[in-house]
Order: structure tokens, then sequence, then C-alpha cells
């Protein structure tokens, strides 16, 4: 396992500590998260009692694959803690979220949910936004005028996101369009001129929202921003 696998696997350990019994857990999708399903997967081997609400398709079938108990989001009145991971994460805990194409709803899951963590190697951790393309997703009807719309707020590029040659479709059948800002200097006014767009669903930019932050480094040392 390359050291980054174990920064990603000790972290995701580490998050994993913060599940007591009778939980309801908000379960984030991508590769750093995957290591906190097996820890808690273990935790419920050995009696732990508590539930997940998945944030994507792929997240439930791995939940399912390691009995992890599901819920849905309409079943539960609140989620306790949520644990996911970041394409970036500053140290005011501003994210971009949506590399796994699982943003819009990760943000659900996470709004509705008393703790919000994020789990990161150090690789994720910037002094500003922007360098990782910016995910935004978008209702497929038009989505070439919603494309220049967002051009015009300062994008040098915009993508389609693509899947071995076939337009990526997300979980909830929209696209995702990759803004390339390369350094996003007002993360707020950027959301707010974003939503504002006709078509388009939700945006990667997750500001306000995460609580804390367990940053692991390939050294074996892990570091809580808050
Ligand atoms: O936002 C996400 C998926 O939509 C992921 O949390 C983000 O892409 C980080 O994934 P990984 O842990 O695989 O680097």
């Amino acid at each position: 396992m390359s050291s980054n696998e174990q920064a990603k696997q000790l972290v995701g350990r580490k998050a994993a500590e913060l599940v007591k019994p009778n939980m309801t857990i908000g379960i984030g999708t991508g590769s750093t998260v995957y290591w906190f399903i097996l820890a808690l997967a273990e935790k419920i081997k050995n009696g732990l009692n508590c539930k997940g609400v998945p944030t994507s398709i792929a997240t439930k079938n791995l939940m399912q694959q390691h009995k992890i108990p599901v819920s849905e989001l309409n079943d539960v009145e609140f989620i306790d803690l949520t644990i996911d991971g970041a394409d970036e994460i500053t140290h005011q805990l501003q994210l971009i979220k949506g590399g796994g194409g699982a943003l819009l709803q990760e943000k659900m899951v996470a709004a509705n949910s008393k703790q919000f963590i994020i789990i990161a190697d150090e690789h994720k951790y910037v002094s500003k936004l922007g360098k990782f393309p910016l995910p935004v997703e978008v209702v497929p009807y038009g989505w070439k005028q919603t494309k220049h719309k967002i051009e015009h707020l300062g994008c040098t590029k915009v993508e389609l996101r693509e899947r071995d040659g076939q337009i990526f479709i997300t979980d909830h059948g929209h696209y995702i369009l990759d803004c390339y800002f390369n350094q996003i200097e007002d993360p707020t006014s950027l959301h707010f001129q974003l939503k504002n767009i006709p078509g388009l669903v939700e945006v990667g930019l997750f500001l306000g929202m995460a609580n804390g932050a367990f940053i692991s480094y390939s050294n074996g040392e892990i570091r809580y921003l808050s």
C-alpha cells in the first residue's frame, strides 16, 4: 500500500472513533471514506449499534457489502455525524467537493447533520481553493447555455465531465461541469453567483458547513482542524 493510501486509511480509522452507540451516521463518498466504511463495519461486527445514511449509490453498495445498516435521508429525523472526504480544504474549513460526482447528495446529507467532519490526506489541504476544478451539477436540458453563463464568471475553461467516453450522469440524472478557476478569491460570492444560474442544481463549494477536519500526513501524523 502506498504511503498516501496508508494516510487515507489512518484518517478513516480515526474518524470511526467518533461513532458512538445508536448514532445515525452520514457516510460520504470516495477513496478516503472507503477506509472509514471498513473501520465502521469492523465496529458494527464487534457489536456497535448504528445506522448510516449514504451519500451516493456507490457508498450504499459498499455499506450493504460490509453489512452496515442503511437508512435514507427521508427516513431519519436528523443525522448525528457525517464523515466525508474533500477534494480541497482550507484552514477555514472551506471545501471543494464533487470529484466523485456525488456533491448534491453529499451536501444534502451534510446540511442535515449535527456534526460534519472531513477526512483528507495532506494533498487536499490548500491555502486557497480553486486549483482543483470546481464541480458543478447541472440539469441536462440546456446545459450548453448553463456552461456559457458559468464561463462569464471568470473560468478559464468549463468541461462537461465524461467517463469512458460517455457523458457522466450523476445518481440524480444530472451532468457535471468541471470549472477551472485556478484560484477562487471570494468563494462566498462565487457560490452566490453560481447558485443564481437557472439550470444549475448544486455547486461543489461547501462553505460554513464543516465543523472539523482530520488531515493525515504520510509520516503517520494526524492533525485536527476546527
Ligand atoms: O466529494 C467527493 C465525491 O463527490 C469526495 O469526497 C472527494 O472527491 C474526495 O474523494 P477521495 O477521498 O477519493 O479523494
